[in-house]
């Protein structure tokens, strides 16, 4: 007998606290609401404070380690304090821990960066020298690859944060996804997209995730319902090409899946933190090969790289 989810034993939702991931939580709610017939009381938003919130004093590459917006939220799944749990796959490590899974992808959002500035409308308006406020490795990178004269500060916090540095002329211009912002009701801030030509996404941007226990049978189909093909397909490929090159957090990776019909075309680059390498590549294949495609053209790229390319110390 399936058990039907009641307003006494709800449906508890693990989520991050920024507006962001409530955002994001409201709209996985949303979506199993409409497809179940369900009641708002169903479900409980759970908010629970990861690392990643907690220090927000020094660039993320410094804390290091994996999962630092993640690992609270999957020990609460785990102990049974949530029963799922709503992720940027972008923030996503490659793996889950044991007893864990994702396989509920919603519709994806747009994937380009926003290029946000008060002065400037386009990368290419901003003048030499220009500062650029981002702590994005991949960003800082690829915008260093293209403009080697422009000054890169760090930039951390939530949109509201940074929205308000560039207010203070702390740097001329920023980056911020154009999925995040989407999702926020703020699409006004952003001065154009960028091209993924121009800068090729972060894997998996603009994707939620669902994550649930591997056991928990009455989650997995009422997640079943919700969950979009076309977002598996194109994030199975991004990650898994992600996954192959996942040695060092340091390096700045870039990868997007597009599909066209039934066929899969994939782009990923790696580069030094400082622009002065970039190394691209693509593949393209049926849509069911993504993981094949994803994990290929990784080994690829890293057969290409130059031996010290992946330890930055
Ligand atoms: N690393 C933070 C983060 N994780 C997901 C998003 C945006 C939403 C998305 O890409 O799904 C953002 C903010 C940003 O990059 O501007």
């Amino acid at each position: 007998m399936t058990q039907m989810p009641d307003p006494q034993n709800p449906i508890r939702i693990g989520t991050r606290g920024s507006a962001l991931a409530l955002a994001q939580a409201h709209e996985t709610r949303d979506r199993l609401m409409a497809a179940h017939g369900l009641a708002a009381e169903t479900f409980q938003i759970v908010v629970i404070k990861t690392t990643g919130d907690r220090v927000l004093d020094r660039p993320l590459k410094e804390i290091g380690g994996k999962g630092l917006f993640t690992r609270e939220i999957e020990d609460a799944l785990l102990a049974q304090d949530i029963d799922i749990a709503v992720h940027s796959m972008k923030d996503m490590p490659t793996i889950q821990p044991e007893g864990l899974l994702i396989d509920c992808y919603l519709p994806r959002e747009d994937v380009r960066d926003a290029f946000v500035s008060a002065q400037f409308a386009a990368i290419s308006e901003l003048p030499q020298g220009a500062i650029v406020g981002s702590s994005s490795l991949r960003r800082r990178a690829q915008l260093a690859a293209r403009r080697p004269d422009l000054k890169l500060v760090e930039f951390r916090g939530n949109v509201q944060t940074r929205l308000k540095k560039l207010e203070d002329g702390v740097a001329v211009a920023t980056f911020l996804a154009m999925a995040g912002l989407t999702r926020l009701g703020m699409l006004h801030v952003a001065r154009g997209a960028v091209d993924p030509e121009e800068m090729l996404p972060a894997v998996a941007q603009g994707c939620i995730g669902v994550e649930r226990r591997a056991d928990d049978s009455r989650i997995a189909a009422l997640l079943a319902a919700i969950s979009d093909r076309d977002s598996a397909l194109r994030v199975t490929a991004e990650r898994a090409f992600l996954a192959r090159l996942d040695g060092s957090c340091q390096t700045p990776i870039a990868g997007l899946a597009e599909l066209q019909g039934d066929r899969l075309r994939l782009r990923g680059e790696i580069l030094r933190p400082d622009g002065s390498e970039v190394i691209a590549g693509e593949r393209a294949g049926p849509a069911s090969d993504g993981a094949a495609m994803g994990t290929d053209l990784a080994e690829e790229l890293r057969r290409r790289a130059p031996a010290d390319f992946f330890d930055w110390s």
